[in-house]
Parts: C-alpha cells; sequence; structure tokens
C-alpha cells in the first residue's frame, strides 16, 4: 500500500502479517512501526480509520505493514497461531476490543494487551480466554512515545508457550543494555501488568523525590530555577544519573517563550494522574505491603489537585511557626545542595526496595516466580526509570536472589550509611523551613522503622486488644494468643486456645 487518501480501503491478504497492532495512538502506532522497521509483517488497524491513513501516508515505506480497513480483515491477515497485539485505552477500550477480538480468534491464538491494564482485569481475562483455548498475555511496555518507536522495556506475563512465540519477536524491538535485550517473561497470569504498575509507582517515587529535591534547593536553598537545573545536570555524573533527572533538567533549563519566565513557574502546580500510582498503593495495601514513598508520592499529587483545600488553608494564613533559614556563604549552600543530593539517593533507595518488595510479596502471593533481578535488568534501558543505579540492583539480587530487601544489599547498606547523616539533616531542615517533603520524610521513616529493635505497634496491640478484644501475642510466646480482662477487677490475662 502507498500514501492514502481519506477514502481509501485497505484489504489485505490472508495470513500475510506476522503479528498485527491494534490501536494505532501514540503508543500502538510507534510500536507497529518498531515491529516494521525490525523485519516484522504487521497488520494494523484502528477503531477510527484515519488514525490507519495516517500511519500508512507517513510511514508505509519504513517496512512491511499490512493495513485493514475491516477487524474480520485485520485477523484473517495474521498468519497462525495468530498473534494481535492490543494498545488502546485501559478498561473499558480494552475491555470492548477483547470481547471483538474473542469472537474471531481460534484456540491457540495469542491475544497481547500492552497497554496500561490494572492486573486484575488481566487475570479475569485470562482466565476467560483460556477456557476458549485462547492465550492472553498482559504486557508492560514502557518508554513512552519514543520508547515504543525506539526500544522500549517490556514486561510480558502470560504463559511460557506464548511468549515462547512471541518473546524472539519482542526481544528483537526492546531496548538492548549491554546487548541483553530490555524484555523477558515476567511470569504467568497478570505478572507482566502488575510489574509494569509497580515501575509506574516507582516511577510516581522518583519523580515526587526530585520535585522535593528541586523544592527544597528553591525555598531553602535559595538557588534560582537555572542554577536548580544546573546542579541537576552536574548530578548527571554522580550515582542519581538517570533518565528522569534528565527529563527534570530540560524543563527547568526551559524558558517560556511568551513571558520569559522560567517555564516551570507557568505550568500550574496541580499534577495529574492516570491511576497507576494510585493502583499500586492500593494493592499494596491488600497485600500488607509498605510502600509509603509511593503512596506519598500518589497523595501528593492528589494534595496539588485539591484546589479548594489548598485556597482555604492558604487564605486561612495560619501562623506556620516555620523558621526562615538562609546559607550564608557559598561553603554553606553548596554543603545544603550536596546534603539535598545525599538525601534524594537514600530516598531513592527506600523507594526502590519498597517497589521490589511489593512485586516479591505479589510474586509469593500469586506463585508468580518473578525473578526480580531480571526485572531490575529490563529496566535499565527503554522505560522511563532507566539508570545508573539499575545496575547495582541487578548485581544485588542477582548475588543474593532471596535478599530481603534492597536495603540489606551490601552496596546499598553502605551507601545509606553514608548518606544517613545528611538525609536527617534534611528532613529535618525541611519540617524546619516549612516546605513539603513527605517522600524524602517517609522514606526515611520506613527505613527508621525497619531497623528498630522495637517499634510501638506493641502499644497499638496494647490498645486494640483493650477496645475490641483483638488480643496480641506475648514477647516470650509470640505464638500464643493472649488477651487482659481489661474490664474486670484485677484485669487478668488470658491465654486463647
Ligand atoms: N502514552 C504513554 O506514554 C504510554 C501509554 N501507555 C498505555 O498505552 C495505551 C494507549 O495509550 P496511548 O497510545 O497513549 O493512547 P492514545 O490516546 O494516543 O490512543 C488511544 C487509542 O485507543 C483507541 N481506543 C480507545 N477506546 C477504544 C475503544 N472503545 N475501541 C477501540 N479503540 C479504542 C483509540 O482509537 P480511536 O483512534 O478510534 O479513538 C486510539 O487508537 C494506554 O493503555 C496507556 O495507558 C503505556 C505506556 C506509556
Ligand atoms: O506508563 C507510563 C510510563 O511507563 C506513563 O508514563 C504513565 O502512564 C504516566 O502515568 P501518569 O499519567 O499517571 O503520570
Amino acid at each position: 500500500m502507498s500514501a492514502t487518501s481519506a477514502a481509501t480501503t485497505f484489504t489485505p491478504a490472508p495470513a500475510s502479517a506476522d503479528i498485527g497492532v491494534y490501536g494505532l495512538g501514540v503508543m500502538g502506532a510507534n510500536l507497529a512501526r518498531n515491529l516494521a522497521r525490525h523485519g516484522h509483517a504487521v497488520a494494523v488497524f484502528n477503531r477510527s480509520h484515519q488514525r490507519t491513513e495516517r500511519l500508512m501516508a507517513r510511514y508505509a515505506d519504513e517496512g512491511a505493514f499490512v493495513p485493514a480497513s475491516e477487524l474480520a480483515d485485520f485477523v484473517a491477515s495474521l498468519r497462525r497461531p495468530r498473534v494481535a497485539i492490543i494498545m488502546v485505552q485501559a478498561g473499558a477500550g480494552t475491555e470492548a476490543v477483547v470481547e471483538q477480538l474473542r469472537a474471531l480468534l481460534e484456540p491457540g491464538d495469542i491475544i497481547v494487551d500492552a497497554g496500561n491494564t490494572f492486573y486484575k482485569d488481566t487475570q479475569r481475562r485470562e482466565a476467560s480466554l483460556r477456557e476458549q483455548g485462547i492465550h492472553f498475555v498482559g504486557m508492560g511496555v514502557s518508554g513512552g512515545e519514543e520508547g515504543a518507536l525506539l526500544g522500549p522495556s517490556i514486561m510480558p506475563g502470560g504463559t511460557q508457550e506464548s511468549y515462547d512465540r512471541l518473546g524472539p519477536m519482542l526481544e528483537s524491538i526492546s531496548a538492548h543494555v549491554d546487548g541483553t535485550p530490555c524484555c523477558t517473561h515476567v511470569g504467568p497470569d497478570g505478572a507482566g501488568h502488575f510489574v509494569k504498575m509497580v515501575h509506574n509507582g516507582i516511577e510516581y517515587a522518583d519523580m515526587q523525590l526530585i520535585a522535593e529535591a528541586y523544592d527544597l534547593l528553591r525555598h531553602v536553598g535559595g538557588l534560582s530555577v537555572p542554577e536548580i537545573a544546573a546542579v541537576f545536570r552536574s548530578w548527571k555524573d554522580s550515582e542519581l544519573d538517570s533518565y528522569l533527572i534528565d527529563v527534570t533538567t530540560e524543563v527547568l533549563e526551559r524558558v517560556d517563550p511568551a513571558t520569559g519566565a522560567a517555564f516551570v513557574d507557568v505550568i500550574v502546580d496541580a499534577a495529574g494522574q492516570k491511576g497507576t500510582g494510585s493502583w499500586t498503593t492500593q494493592s499494596a495495601l491488600e497485600l500488607g505491603v509498605a510502600v509509603p514513598a509511593i503512596a506519598e508520592a500518589t497523595f501528593a499529587r492528589a494534595a496539588s489537585s485539591s484546589s479548594a483545600q489548598r485556597r482555604a488553608v492558604r487564605e486561612a494564613a495560619l501562623d506556620s511557626g516555620a523558621r526562615e533559614i538562609g546559607y550564608d556563604t557559598a561553603e554553606e549552600r553548596q554543603s545544603f545542595i550536596d546534603a539535598v543530593r545525599q538525601a534524594l539517593y537514600g530516598s531513592k533507595i527506600a523507594a526502590y526496595a519498597q517497589g521490589f518488595d511489593e512485586i516479591a510479596t505479589a510474586s509469593t502471593t500469586y506463585g508468580w516466580d518473578v525473578d526480580l533481578g531480571a526485572m531490575a535488568r529490563i529496566w535499565r534501558g527503554g522505560c522511563i526509570i532507566r539508570a545508573r543505579f539499575l545496575d547495582d540492583i541487578t548485581r544485588a539480587y542477582e548475588a543474593e536472589p532471596a535478599l530481603a530487601s534492597l536495603l540489606v544489599a551490601p552496596t546499598f547498606a553502605t551507601a545509606l550509611e553514608s548518606v544517613l547523616p545528611a538525609w536527617r539533616e534534611v528532613v529535618a531542615t525541611a519540617a524546619l523551613a516549612g516546605v513539603p517533603a513527605p517522600a524524602f520524610a517517609s522514606s526515611l521513616a520506613y527505613l527508621d522503622q525497619l531497623r528498630a529493635e522495637r517499634l510501638p505497634a506493641a502499644l497499638i496491640q496494647g490498645q486494640r486488644d483493650f477496645f475490641g478484644s483483638h488480643t496480641y501475642h506475648r514477647t516470650d510466646d509470640p505464638t500464643g494468643v493472649y488477651h487482659v480482662l481489661w474490664a474486670e477487677d484485677g484485669r487478668a490475662e488470658e491465654k486463647w486456645d
């Protein structure tokens, strides 16, 4: 096919494509182009035909595209066993497309959902399609528009059988780091979408931590926006080197052409979200895993968007008791900048530890057998959280696959010991100055909770037993169940069977 007019009808030859992409929006069109550029014959279809026409008009010469105007022709154009990738809006859009494809596919065929779908929806669809003999693969794709085209990080779940068919194609189009593809079979069932969800939760935490560092440098350190951009640029030469630091630098360096102001100052300070951070937090709560940095990052977006509450509290002009903190000399200022860098690194280690812990817990709960080191390895390139730091995480899990927490991997334990004094200073300074740093503070509290010999959770157990007979265990009998008869004279302790 060549360049098209608005009325073009595409009727492809049957069984002429290796793989199909349904949904040619930002991600789908680029994923299809990536597949075509790597020599795969790609069937392409979109609900509104104009997108298919636009793709063919602009990019037909990039590879072997097999466009279809009708869904039945799209399916017929796929070689058996057929593989159809869905790249549409999660939720109702994906549900509709899965049902359309289900009606046209046969046992042995594979549907791949590459959108940001909630993993429980994937589990439901996988079980339902399995009854029909159709493989359903929930697949995380990260890297945005550029990644989808030039090499994303790919996190496919589903059966090993479907990965055997899909893996070579996916690995060919994924990012590569040191010759290794940023794609691996994550595990069965909804494992791929779960891991992508946590990837995004970590993304939220990392972005919030960077934003807090920026805010502290500006409102406590007294740096201008261009000075902060220069600081972030210099952190490329540190353990913080990452795509998100690059993105931050670029945003901070931009000057608004209309006003001449720093671009960051003309953006409304209300952060949006499409749901994956909330899902990561909700899933962690369900699984009983502590992910405070991810939760705080999600709540910080919600707080930023709570405009009525922000206005009311601002207008109440409370006496905040915040102190004016200033740095008089260049040395003092540099020392604060360095402390913020260390606090950012410590918090980042804690946030990633939380995300990996959530994956490990889900893997055990659902029997997915996810290789955590492999997850760190496929996140080294292509995805939004790609960073030098992920090499260290990969090595930590290679050295000890059953690591209880990233915090105790020798590299990170040493790093934490080195940054903790500065991190504490920064959190205390932020509180004194009245500059919110919820992710820095909660990450530090997370670490302190995990390293504490005793936690006040003992008191909470006592409170629960008092008002609700919720019972407790004793330190000298950790499996026994005890209760105090709080309402009776003498308040005797009972051991319950
Ligand atoms: N943008 C990004 O950076 C990333 C996005 N994702 C995920 O990829 C998926 C696609 O995102 P993106 O490409 O950005 O979205 P776009 O908004 O660019 O495209 C949306 C696509 O979904 C299709 N669609 C929506 N509803 C339906 C429906 N009911 N039936 C059929 N088709 C439908 C649209 O078709 P039509 O043209 O007819 O409206 C269009 O092709 C989402 O799940 C998103 O979360 C994942 C990683 C990164
Ligand atoms: O999936 C992604 C990257 O891997 C997207 O960046 C993500 O959808 C952004 O989420 P939000 O709009 O909630 O910030």
